[in-house]
């Protein structure tokens, strides 16, 4: 009877009343597509927080308090823990990795206090870490839960860094249970915790900065072009003798950049490959992700070539990704996937940013994969510049160039399959993005069904002499600079009206001797870049600025671009047959550090049209002054207080890693 009392006091039943909240709860959550489920979820939640608050309150208070009530609190405890994790895993896919990791700490600690019970072990003092290691997981996992729609680095972040902090606490334990066991006590004094946790500071210090240095320090050195690759130059091979298999045509506008790249999946039968520094899930990244599974559903081979550090940023733990690669026929490869373990190899990037379908027709150019490039986006956009090559169906067609290209890119060891556990295969969220993938597509397909039509490319292309590509050599760590060293001879070989346009021009001495050569031969030199206030890239801003006066005694002429939206174009126009598009900024990076690709077309209508796109850019640049007011311009008040601050610490760093921006 006094059994049956226990069960039924009123802390106990507050008890059972939190465990059957916790289905109304994650129903609530998992069917959360509207703020009103949403809010409803969290509501329930804050009733069993009130309710577990209450119910220890009560027991004391009425002297309720009941063996079984001591193991049912707990429980309730536990289970909600779960439960909430198990939410997470609705959202962010990564948080089924933190779950397992969970069960089995606490399968662990279970078992441990078992064994310590038999051996009758008595743990005295509180264990810190233990309650410090509960406090951060329940801060970090509100904050998933009622900050929705983190940018996914955030949410990553936190979601390491609680496993981080309990592969830390599961470690102390460790040792704790074996002093316990083999001293039968264990010291949780505060001057050996003191003592621990100056340790501790002085190691995770030491490994900053180790890892800053293994970061910075293999690219302090640039390395010089080989005589062997000199030698292999040739500029007549960038022309050609009549017409080749390829027609060409710039695609400036990103409306259109957006359509075309959806046409062209949408019209593949046997293979889309598409190779971009960086892709999200915003508007126009979700499109083409909703394209290319609908191409891999109806049997088109897919291969989404990534860079290592925007996948971190942008991919892993994104549902939408996991959708994408766990439908049949979808590869996705990883170009130097970020890893805190081998910094020295973080600084080389993928950034060649080229779509090809088949063995018929590619875009290559500048743009990344997001709503800065393609679409149009209110309040996201970039300038930026495509060149659509068709091929008509010869053998010399460089969409045969650009397949190679791509396989050799690959078949390196830098690369890798994007593999994941069949547990996050499985997860909720990532079934509820390929179903919104597949919803999204049949609303494309509704709504603009003009970009899914088949055009006739010989109608809208220019005909074309030569294509070539240019690239840097493969492989990580600093590159010899090709593309940089091809494009100058192309430039200095012309010997004739040369205009580049370039987002940033970072240079190194080497890079300020090419030019002044250049110039020196040739007088008609022309470069455009943003200008300071309209520069997109804080780095490119800064030391632009810094560096201004030594660019101009190179003999280059500069224009600096103010119109409404940050300019992104890489392009440059050679006399009157060459044009090259594509990814390669003047700076560093593309020369020595990036994988890049530069298409470099001879045809005089390609350039023609070209050489129109460049005046309208012009039109609205003005030549740089020799010394201007542009530090103080940086950090005016028209600023906005976080740029001047970001400006501040990039100005201090630039003299040090300027070769790294
Ligand atoms: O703006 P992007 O896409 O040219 O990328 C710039 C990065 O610094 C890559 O080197």
């Amino acid at each position: 009877m006094k059994r049956t009392r226990e069960y039924f006091s009123i802390p106990n039943l507050m008890g059972y009343f939190r465990i059957a909240l916790l289905p109304v709860f994650l129903l609530l959550y998992y069917r959360a597509d509207s703020k009103t489920f949403y809010l409803a979820a969290l509501l329930v939640l804050a009733v069993s927080f009130l309710t577990d608050f209450l119910d220890g309150k009560i027991a004391r208070k009425f002297n309720m308090v009941t063996d079984f009530g001591k193991i049912l609190d707990p429980v309730a405890d536990k289970l909600t823990q779960g439960g909430i994790a198990v939410a997470l895993t609705f959202q962010y896919p990564l948080t089924v990795r933190l779950l397992v990791f969970f069960l089995l700490k606490e399968l662990y600690m279970a078992v441990m206090g078992l064994i310590l019970m038999k051996k009758d072990r008595k743990i005295t003092g509180a264990l810190w870490y233990g309650k410090a290691c509960t406090c951060i997981l329940d801060a970090g996992i509100l904050l998933l839960l009622f900050v929705p729609n983190l940018p996914l680095l955030v949410s990553n972040a936190v979601i390491y860094l609680l496993m981080a902090v309990m592969a830390v606490t599961w470690g102390m334990y460790l040792l704790f249970h074996i002093q316990m066991l083999t001293t039968g006590e264990a010291d949780s004094g505060r001057t050996k915790g003191k003592r621990r946790g100056l340790l501790i500071t002085g190691i995770i210090i030491l490994a900053v900065i180790s890892f800053v240095l293994c970061a910075i320090l293999p690219y302090r050195r640039q390395p010089e072009v080989s005589s062997e690759y000199m030698e292999s130059f040739q500029a007549d091979s960038f022309y050609g003798e009549g017409i080749s298999a390829d027609r060409a045509v710039m695609i400036e506008d990103n409306g259109a950049a957006l359509r075309e790249r959806i046409r062209l999946i949408s019209q593949a039968q046997e293979r889309i490959i598409l190779s971009t520094y960086e892709m999200r899930s915003d508007t126009s990244g979700m499109q083409i992700m909703a394209a290319l599974r609908a191409a891999a559903l109806r049997g088109v081979q897919v291969e989404l070539l990534l860079d290592g550090f925007a996948f971190w940023t942008q991919v892993e733990g994104n549902p939408y990704f996991y959708a994408l690669e766990t439908t049949d026929n979808v590869e996705i490869i990883v170009y130097n996937r970020a890893n805190v373990l081998t910094p020295w190899k973080g600084m080389s990037r993928m950034h060649e940013k080229y779509i090809i379908a088949d063995d018929r027709v590619y875009l290559a150019g500048g743009r990344n994969t997001f709503d800065f490039f393609l679409g149009d986006q209110e309040g996201h956009k970039n300038y930026d510049r495509d060149v659509l090559v068709y091929n008509t169906g010869g053998a010399d067609s460089s969409v045969h160039d650009l397949v190679l290209h791509f396989e050799e890119t690959v078949a390196q060891k830098c690369c890798s399959l994007w593999r994941h556990g069949k547990l996050l295969e499985n997860s909720a969220s990532v079934k509820r993005a390929a179903a919104e993938l597949d919803r999204l597509y049949v609303r494309m397909q509704a709504e603009n069904p003009q970009q899914f039509e088949a055009i006739d490319y010989a109608d809208v292309t220019f005909p074309v002499n030569h294509i070539s590509l240019v690239s840097n050599p493969g492989g990580l760590y600093p590159k010899e600079p090709w593309t940089f060293w091809t494009l100058c001879q192309l430039i200095k070989h012309a010997d004739t009206e040369t205009i580049i346009h370039t987002p940033y021009i970072i240079c190194n001495d080497y890079m300020y001797d090419m030019f002044t050569e250049i110039c020196q031969k040739n007088e008609n030199v022309m470069l455009m870049t943003n200008a300071p206030s309209t520069n997109g890239n804080y780095f490119g801003a800064v030391d632009y600025v810094l560096n201004k006066e030594k660019i101009l005694d190179t003999g280059l002429k500069i224009l600096e671009y103010s119109g409404n939206y940050s300019y992104h174009g890489k392009s440059i126009l050679i006399g009157d047959r060459l044009s090259a598009v594509g990814s390669f900024n003047m700076d560093i990076k593309s020369a020595y550090q990036n994988t890049e690709l530069m298409v470099v077309i001879d045809s005089r209508e390609v350039n023609d049209q070209l050489e129109d796109i460049f005046l309208d850019y012009q039109r609205e640049a003005c030549p740089a002054a020799e010394s201007g007011s542009e530090v103080e311009e940086l950090f005016s008040g028209d600023v906005p207080g976080r740029t001047r601050m970001v400006r501040r610490v990039i100005m201090w760093l630039d003299p040090w890693i300027r070769f790294l921006m």
